[in-house]
């Protein structure tokens, strides 16, 4: 199950996603917003990061303007591993070295095309698992 949230700047977007997880039928569960009102992004990083803190999804993607104020409010949770990606070379490299379990985007950084292909890199991409990474997750969880 996939958690998703985002602010009125990720709004839009957000609805292209739906869109590419419904035509695979990919579970996924919408924590808001729901209309491109203004909204403050921490409220939607916390029901996120609380729906993988509790095991409810495995994996979130949160989008707000930059990607970058919901991520870094979701990086201030136990367990939460929020990567920004612009591109599909950094979302394969940090679910294969970080384990990151939400991507964040930034709905007025990358078109819809490119977003896509972002969150299939990421949603298909394992953790390679190799000590190295996992002693340094370790770390940082520490
Ligand atoms: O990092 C923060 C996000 O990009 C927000 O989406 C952004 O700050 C919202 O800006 P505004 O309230 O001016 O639409």
């Amino acid at each position: 199950m996939i958690a998703l949230g985002c602010d009125h700047g990720g709004f839009e977007l957000k609805q292209e996603i739906i869109a590419y997880l419904k035509a695979r039928k990919i579970e996924y569960k919408d924590f808001g917003c729901y209309d491109n009102k203004s909204v403050d992004y921490p409220v939607y990083a916390k029901l996120v990061g609380k729906a993988i803190q509790s095991g409810e999804c495995e994996k979130g993607i949160l989008i707000c303007g930059t990607g970058i104020g919901i991520s870094i409010a979701a990086n201030k949770m136990k367990g939460i591993r929020a990567a920004v990606c612009t591109d599909c070379f950094c979302a394969e490299a940090t679910r294969l070295h970080n384990d990151s379990n939400v991507l964040a985007l930034g709905g007025r950084v990358v078109g819809p095309g490119l977003a896509i292909k972002i969150v299939d890199t990421f949603l298909n991409t394992e953790f390679s698992g190799e000590e190295r990474h996992q002693r340094r997750i370790n770390q940082i969880e520490d």
